[in-house]
């Protein structure tokens, strides 16, 4: 074996200088009755807390410091393992935070029993600060990410809302009807359930439009809206603004004397607006309503074009009033 090229006395200079003049600081303690006590510690270590004095105890150290709590479990574990231990820990000095990643040996004496702990750090501030920093510019990074893709989802969703939506009435548009009734027509041929459809259409309108003007015709369009929506009132049902003052509602699930029962109510409430027109017959806003109601084989435009000879029919009867389709 290779004999150590130093002597005794060579070797003590050398941990001498190591001991003074290191920047880790170093530390021996002893074990004392549930707690440890300081035997003597570096002038690096003293640097970070001048208490850190032969005799101090590690209790009252770390009760009067900003050492992290836990740390003396890192002792008793080398106590117990009489093995070496390592762990990190956080020290407040002048008001910084530093982090340091601890080295416990123990010192065995000839009966295998723990006399000393033999305690070192490495300051590893310097070196995690730049990766904090780091973990915080991406946590802000994922906050603006998430913020934008909020607002996007949100202008998104509006976009989408207004693309289904008749701007004057806010009622669905005919694009989002014509949608709803493709859909509905499988679920009722799915369930064999019958599916209503009711086209309604305000009467003399044009002449409406042409004695009070344009925008009189809008606010009545918005009023007539109101009613129609107020009648749709199961989830499923879909009303919506078909042309300029034709409207349609879709009525999963109803039976043609329930659905001529709905066109009815709409007309009854439309009559009770009294919403002014001279040039009718009853002297006021008015609709006609046509009905149809289909089960089993039937297509979208089967449905649509039933209910378009109704209203066409409950026209040519005089207006103000609902027809179903036989
Ligand atoms: N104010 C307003 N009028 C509209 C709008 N869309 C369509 N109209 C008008 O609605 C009127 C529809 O007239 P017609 O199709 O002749 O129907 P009508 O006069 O109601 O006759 P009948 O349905 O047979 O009773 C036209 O004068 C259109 O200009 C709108 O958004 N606002």
């Amino acid at each position: 074996m290779k004999q150590n090229p130093f002597n005794q006395e060579e070797l003590m200079l050398f941990f001498e200088q190591l001991w003074k003049k290191s920047l880790n600081p170093f530390w021996v303690c002893k074990p004392i009755a549930d707690d440890f006590e300081m035997i003597i510690a570096n002038p690096a270590a003293q640097a970070l807390d001048k208490r850190q004095t032969p005799g101090t105890k590690f209790s009252e150290l770390i009760a009067h410091s900003g050492y992290s709590h836990g740390i003396l479990s890192g002792y008793y574990q080398c106590l117990a393992t009489k093995e070496p231990v390592e762990f990190e820990q956080t020290v407040k000095h002048n008001g910084k935070e530093f982090v340091f990643r601890t080295f416990l040996v123990p010192i065995l004496d000839d009966n295998d029993k723990v006399t000393h702990i033999w305690g070192t750090s490495h300051n590893l501030t310097d070196f995690l600060d730049p990766q904090r920093e780091l973990l915080a510019l991406n946590e802000l990074l994922d906050a603006k990410v998430r913020e934008r893709t909020e607002q996007l989802n949100h202008a998104m969703e509006k976009l989408e809302k207004l693309s289904i939506t008749d701007e004057l009435t806010q009622l669905a548009n005919r694009r989002y009807f014509d949608k709803a009734l493709k859909k509905e027509i499988a679920r009722a041929k799915r369930s064999a359930r019958p599916l209503a459809l009711i086209y309604f259409d305000i009467d003399y309108f044009k002449t409406f439009n042409d004695t009070y003007g344009h925008s009189a015709g809008d606010r009545c369009l918005k009023q007539v809206a109101k009613v129609l929506a107020a009648h749709a009132k199961r989830s499923a049902d879909v009303v919506a603004r078909y042309g300029g003052e034709e409207f349609v509602m879709l009525l999963p699930d109803l039976h043609k004397e329930q659905a001529l029962e709905v066109a009815e109510l709409v007309r009854r409430d439309i009559a009770k607006l009294k919403l002014h027109n001279e040039n009718a017959p009853a002297g006021q806003v008015t609709m006609s309503a046509g009905i149809a109601v289909v089960q089993d084989n039937f297509t979208a435009d089967d449905l649509l074009k039933l209910a378009d000879d109704a209203l066409y029919k409950s026209k040519a009867d005089g207006r103000n009033r609902s027809l179903v389709a036989d």
